[in-house]
């Protein structure tokens, strides 16, 4: 019998008859209020809080919860395959790890335990710009796994550049851009608690050992962090870019390219004219703009706009199987995780982040079946229920 993913439900079983149950929950909701017992208020605070009120982040889960999948009886459902391409990439299953900066917060590993355990099973990791870990030490980690990279577009020109040439040596050949973070937004749970992770010194690796960077500095950052971390928090990202400057980017990237954090319809046309391979249906986790439209209420729009020209992944709220599901029937081709991951990195390390990807692609792999489907190319908006609004 061909092995799929599913089959670790049944290891959990089997393991439990010799004693051994698995040391994370296997609901992933639960590694919240796990992680949050574990790690320091600032951290934790960091990881799960978002703009505003939160109501962005409460929307993401809601959409996701208020639709619901309708399972089809009687199809050949024994061998299944739940691997996609993306951008011309053959995936194992439609998943990949969300780009998430200061993982040292989390846990000391950080960022390469997490794309160690993503490598271990072909999931790509997004590694953030902001990583606690240098470009290069967290490519080490990753054997010959495939590499993306997501950047933040600084304001700096020969920053960008130095860091798109960084990711290019290091072997990283998917670019994807994040646009919804020109500034960070009106976070209150940090706010309340004055924590910002890179006034501790975390999340400005790859900043702190770039030569265009440093260049800019009167001192290294070791002698006056200070005058770095301003200098940091003053060029990471621009709020001054539009659509045309894009083509510097074009310019100096040879593969593809997906921008992360499209919402509308007419922004996804924008990112297909401008020659763009992807886009990201995602509100950052609703950490960015308070009010906004849930991601999942948005990826139906875009999905109908750019299905055919661009590959089309999506995030913020995915935390089940049937999420994930869910994402492809409203035209997703994949899904990246973002805060479950996080959660199991804090409570576990690469363990932790490895427990994670088992439990949602078994969840996955069970899901689709039970639905009656073998892959996922056969999900569509005819599996859901009527969407009640
Ligand atoms: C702690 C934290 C740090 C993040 N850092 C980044 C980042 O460096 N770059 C980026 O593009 N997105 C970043 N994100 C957003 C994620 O990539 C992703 O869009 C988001 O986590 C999805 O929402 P969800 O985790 O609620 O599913 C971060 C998210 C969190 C929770
Ligand atoms: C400079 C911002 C990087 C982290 C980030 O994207 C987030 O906290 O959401």
């Amino acid at each position: 019998m061909a092995r799929h993913w599913a089959d670790f439900q049944y290891e959990i079983y089997l393991n439990g008859m010799s004693g051994t149950v698995p040391r994370l929950p296997t609901d992933l909701t639960r590694l919240e209020g796990l992680a949050e017992h574990r790690l320091g208020p600032g951290p934790v605070g960091y990881v799960a809080g978002s703009a505003g009120d939160g109501s962005t982040a409460r929307a993401n889960r809601a959409a996701l919860e208020r639709r619901r999948i309708v399972p089809r009886m009687l199809r050949d459902v024994h061998e299944r395959d739940l691997s996609v391409e993306v951008l011309g990439r053959p995936l194992p299953a439609p998943l990949a790890l969300a780009p998430v900066g200061v993982l040292s917060i989390m846990h000391p590993d950080a960022e390469p335990a997490a794309a160690r355990a993503a490598a271990a099973h072909g999931v790509p990791y997004v590694l953030s710009s902001a990583s606690s870990t240098p470009i290069e030490q967290v490519a080490e980690a990753m054997g010959d796994a495939e590499r993306w990279f997501q950047l933040y577009w600084s304001k700096d020109r020969e920053v960008t550049r130095s860091f798109l040439d960084r990711a290019k040596a290091a072997g990283f050949t998917v670019l994807v851009v994040t646009l919804d973070t020109p500034m960070l937004a009106w976070r209150p749970r940090d706010l309340d608690q004055a924590y910002l992770p890179f006034l501790h010194g975390v999340g400005t690796a790859n900043y702190f050992t770039d030569p265009a960077f440093l260049a800019g500095l009167a001192k290294p950052p070791q002698e006056d962090p200070n005058a770095a971390v301003l200098r940091f928090l003053g060029l990471f990202a621009d709020p001054g870019k539009t659509w045309p400057d894009l083509a510097f980017l074009r310019e100096h990237w040879d593969g593809p390219i997906v921008l992360k954090g499209i919402l509308h319809p007419d922004d996804a046309r924008e990112a297909a004219d401008a020659g763009m391979d992807g886009v990201v249906v995602s509100n950052h986790g609703g950490r960015q703009v308070a009010g906004s439209v849930a991601a999942a209420d948005a990826l139906p729009g875009v999905a109908r706009a750019v299905g055919d020209r661009l590959a089309v992944l999506f995030d913020s709220g995915v935390r089940t199987g049937d999420d994930v599901v869910k994402a492809l029937a409203l035209g997703a081709r994949a899904v990246l995780l973002g805060r479950p991951y996080v959660y199991g990195l804090a409570l576990d390390g690469q363990r932790g982040v490895d427990h994670v990807i088992r439990c949602l692609l078994a969840e996955l792999d069970l899901t689709l079946a039970l639905s009656g489907h073998a892959t996922p190319s056969t999900v569509g908006t005819a599996d859901l229920a009527a969407d009640p609004g």
